[in-house]
């Protein structure tokens, strides 16, 4: 199993106490399968991708991801596991913003020893940024920094694929080409990816789906 979570629980402080946002949540993900993760805002999808990619921490529960024991891994374990094996999609970019649109995809590959140029270019192809590549992120819209964040991810070829509403500001054509690239890599690699998404369409497209309420997976 790629990714196995057991009996996660989470909880944030709120002005009357501390508030459980996970309570107990099971997850089991192998690799080359998707699974598509809805529920309604604020139920905790975001809280839960972010425990995963060990961004934050839990109270009690165990993820473990390509036999490594996430729970368990200082910050600096974390961040090793993130740029060899996970890719994260979030809903900030966090482009750099020094580097221009070519060197923004390349760079999480080159930071994976696993650069290949005829990749970024497909990449960027099927994702419409090859007129953009010369630019800077200040200089491209919000929906085109969320496609080179995604083309960054993508070019790394990552185990697991972790992604947070990834067509968010997209349109719909748009959107289905993200999706297409993503399961290409699943067929190709044969990455996982769990992917949050409110989009019926998206969820749809997925083998597996799982809804979050009241703090846990059903
Ligand atoms: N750092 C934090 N401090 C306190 N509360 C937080 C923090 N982060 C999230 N929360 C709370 O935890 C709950 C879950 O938030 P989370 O962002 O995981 O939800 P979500 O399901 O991803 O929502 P959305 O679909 O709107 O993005 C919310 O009630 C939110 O207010």
């Amino acid at each position: 199993m790629l990714l196995e979570v057991d009996g996660l629980t989470k909880s944030y402080a709120g002005p009357e106490g501390p508030v459980e946002v996970l309570r107990g949540v099971d997850l089991a993900l192998d690799a080359g399968r998707t699974l598509a993760l809805t529920g309604d805002s604020g139920s905790g999808k975001s809280t839960l991708l972010h425990l995963i990619a060990g961004l934050d921490t839990a109270e009690a529960g165990r993820i473990r991801l390509d036999g490594a024991e996430v729970t368990a891994l200082d910050d600096a374990g974390c961040a090793a596991l993130r740029r060899g094996r996970v890719g994260i999609v979030f809903q900030q970019f966090n482009l750099i913003p020094s580097l221009d649109v070519a060197a923004n995809i390349a760079f999480q590959a080159r930071l994976a020893g696993r650069h290949e140029p005829e990749r970024d270019a497909r990449l960027a192809g099927a994702l419409g940024l090859t007129p953009h590549l010369a630019k800077y992120p200040e200089q491209l819209s919000g929906g085109q920094q969320q496609r080179v964040a995604i083309a960054r991810t993508l070019a790394a070829r990552p185990k697991l694929v972790l992604a947070d509403e990834p067509t968010g500001n997209l349109d719909e054509t748009t959107s289905g080409a993200v999706l297409e690239e993503m399961l290409a890599l699943v067929a190709e690699t044969g990455a996982a990816l769990l992917m949050v998404t409110h989009s019926e369409a998206l969820a749809a497209r997925m083998e597996r789906r799982l809804h979050l309420s009241r703090g846990r997976l059903a």
